[in-house]
């Protein structure tokens, strides 16, 4: 369980996290979603105790980290994957960790099969790797004292398709084992296949804390596309069923408010030819977008 309770973090006059409030429930992957500078990395800081807040608490199984002594065993994560001793191959730096931290080194050949860095792989240094085999180091790395609590930061950056599949089989793995998976993104689309609860912020704020699907109940509300010869009339009966009703040519309406079924029962018993009825579920990307319009920092085409 994560709680974070009226936090503030403040540079100088700028405000990275602003009054933050929510709880991270053990058993799910919640998805930590904001654009660009909304103030995600710096919360994640402030859980793992690597900076103080300027107000507030964040605590990990209701104890701020620095208070906790078992570092590894109490909550595992991934901050910064090219944050890491190139010299040394992935072994030896996992062996040097988990000496450090009292735990087994026969844990070490376990995460390393675990996020497939085997055989040659894990003897090479790690100056040499890739970026998604840093990722796959780092994730290793937060795994290796078998915490209850997962931290990653945009752990996706750098994997390839069949990367990002096997991260989000393993997140979703290890939330069924009951374990609490808080993970970083500026993307909904990689989230919206990844977690099943969102904290999502903007300029250090809460825009929301909740599950995906009424995250995206939110936003632009399903939407039904009908085609027929006869819109104008199948228009009117559908506004009179209490459908909103946006003609978007002659022969197509956009209608939210009834759904599919609703309207291929309404135009069978009317007798109207359909050419086409098409049911779109509300975006989540749409969503994320509306209600984070106001905090994106820089917008697209605008320079530094
Ligand atoms: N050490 C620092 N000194 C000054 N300002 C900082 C510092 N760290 C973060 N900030 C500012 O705080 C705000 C939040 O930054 P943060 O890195 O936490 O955002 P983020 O959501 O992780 O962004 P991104 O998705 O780009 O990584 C930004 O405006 C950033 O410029």
């Amino acid at each position: 369980m994560i709680e974070v309770s009226k936090l503030t973090r403040r540079y100088g006059d700028t405000t990275a996290v602003r009054d933050l409030s929510f709880t991270v429930r053990p058993g799910h992957v919640t998805g930590f979603l904001g654009p660009n500078g909304a103030g995600k990395t710096t919360t994640l800081r402030m859980l793992l105790g690597l900076i103080e807040p300027t107000s507030g608490t964040a605590t990990v199984s209701g104890h701020s980290f620095r208070r906790h002594p078992r570092g590894l065993h109490h909550v595992g994560a991934l901050l910064d994957a090219g944050d890491v001793h190139g010299g040394r191959s992935a072994r030896a730096h996992l062996h040097a960790l988990a000496r450090s931290n009292g735990i087994p080194t026969r844990r070490v050949d376990e995460v390393l099969t675990e996020v497939g860095l085997t055989g040659a792989a894990a003897r090479r240094r790690i100056g040499g790797y890739s970026l998604g085999m840093k990722q796959r180091l780092g994730i290793a790395t937060a795994l290796l004292g078998d915490p209850p609590v997962l931290l990653f930061d945009e752990p996706l950056n750098g994997l390839d398709p069949e990367g990002v599949l096997w991260v989000r089989q393993l997140f979703r793995r290890l939330a069924a084992e009951g374990r609490t998976v808080f993970v970083s993104s500026h993307l909904m689309s990689e989230m919206e296949h990844t977690a099943d609860e969102l904290v999502v912020i903007g300029r250090g704020e809460l825009i929301a804390a909740e599950s995906l699907d009424e995250f995206a109940a939110r936003g632009t509300q399903p939407t039904v596309t009908v085609r027929t010869p006869d819109a104008g009339a199948l228009a009117a009966l559908l506004s009179a069923e209490g459908a909103a009703v946006v003609p978007y040519d002659t022969e197509t309406l956009k209608v939210a408010g009834v759904d599919s079924v609703r309207i291929g029962e309404i135009a069978h018993e009317h007798r109207f030819l359909l050419w086409e009825l098409a049911a779109q579920a509300a975006s989540l990307e749409a969503a994320f977008m509306e209600l984070t319009a106001d905090s994106v920092e820089y917008l697209a085409g605008e320079s530094r």
